[in-house]
């Protein structure tokens, strides 16, 4: 489903990117996303006009860890109750999504950046280009060394694979290197990241990735 052209952008300021840039992240239940997300506010809230959509399948569960954990104020964070598998809300039907991200964008104006995270689902969840520019995809290493060789879309084809809980590979007996090796060849020349969010709490090197993505979008200066 294509939802076309955001009839809520702001109109582009000379030198700056069209719209926010709009990255959904997705994995399985418990890999990590809302703490990586709760990370890059963190790390990026500061310096970036931001604002989060969380999903969840009957609550409100990942969008009140952020607002306890405070870091980001409540008028930049709306939750979606999806009511149905997670995948279809990003993927399927994306409107209850759209209407978030949209209404983040009318009420708190120009936005560098909007995070939507998905609800934890499986290895096949992957979002619509309609609802995001760009897809981050969490893994854990508490799943075994085998999820990246396992694939699918996520693992496969998104633009940045995390590998997140290294901390916790000596415990599980995750060989590190497999999974390095493995994602190498699912993945070709997409980037991957191994972290610890336990150990790096701001997620440095996703914040660097996306600090990345958003100079890419600039135009160039003629
Ligand atoms: N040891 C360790 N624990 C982590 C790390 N990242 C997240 N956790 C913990 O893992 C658990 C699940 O993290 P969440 O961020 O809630 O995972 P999620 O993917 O958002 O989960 P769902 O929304 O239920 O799919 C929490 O108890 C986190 O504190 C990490 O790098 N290391």
């Amino acid at each position: 489903m294509d939802a076309g052209p955001d009839p809520h952008a702001p109109a582009p300021a000379s030198g700056a990117a069209p719209r926010a840039l709009r990255i959904g992240i997705g994995g399985p239940v418990g890999s990590g996303k809302t703490a990586l997300v709760a990370a890059l506010c963190r790390s990026l809230g500061g310096e970036l006009r931001l604002a989060v959509v969380t999903n969840d399948i009957y609550t409100t569960e990942d969008a009140d860890f952020l607002l306890r954990n405070g870091v980001l104020p409540a008028e930049r964070v709306r939750a979606v109750e999806t009511g149905c598998c997670p995948h279809t809300a990003i993927r399927d039907d994306i409107s209850a999504n759209l209407d978030a991200v949209e209404d983040l964008e009318a009420s708190l104006g120009p936005l560098d950046l909007i995070l939507v995270e998905s609800g934890g689902d499986n290895l096949t969840a992957t979002f619509s280009k309609g609802l995001i520019d760009k897809q981050i995809f969490v893994v854990d290493v508490a799943g075994g060394d085998k999820v990246p060789r396992k694939g699918g879309p996520g693992v496969t084809t998104a633009d940045l694979l995390v590998i997140n809980k290294t901390d916790l590979a000596p415990l599980v007996g995750a060989d590190l290197s497999v999974m390095d090796r493995d994602a190498r060849a699912r993945r070709g020349d997409l980037p991957t990241i191994f972290q610890s969010i336990a150990e790096d709490r701001g997620a440095s090197q996703v914040a660097d990735w996306i600090r990345g993505e958003l100079t890419a979008r600039l135009p160039v200066a003629s």
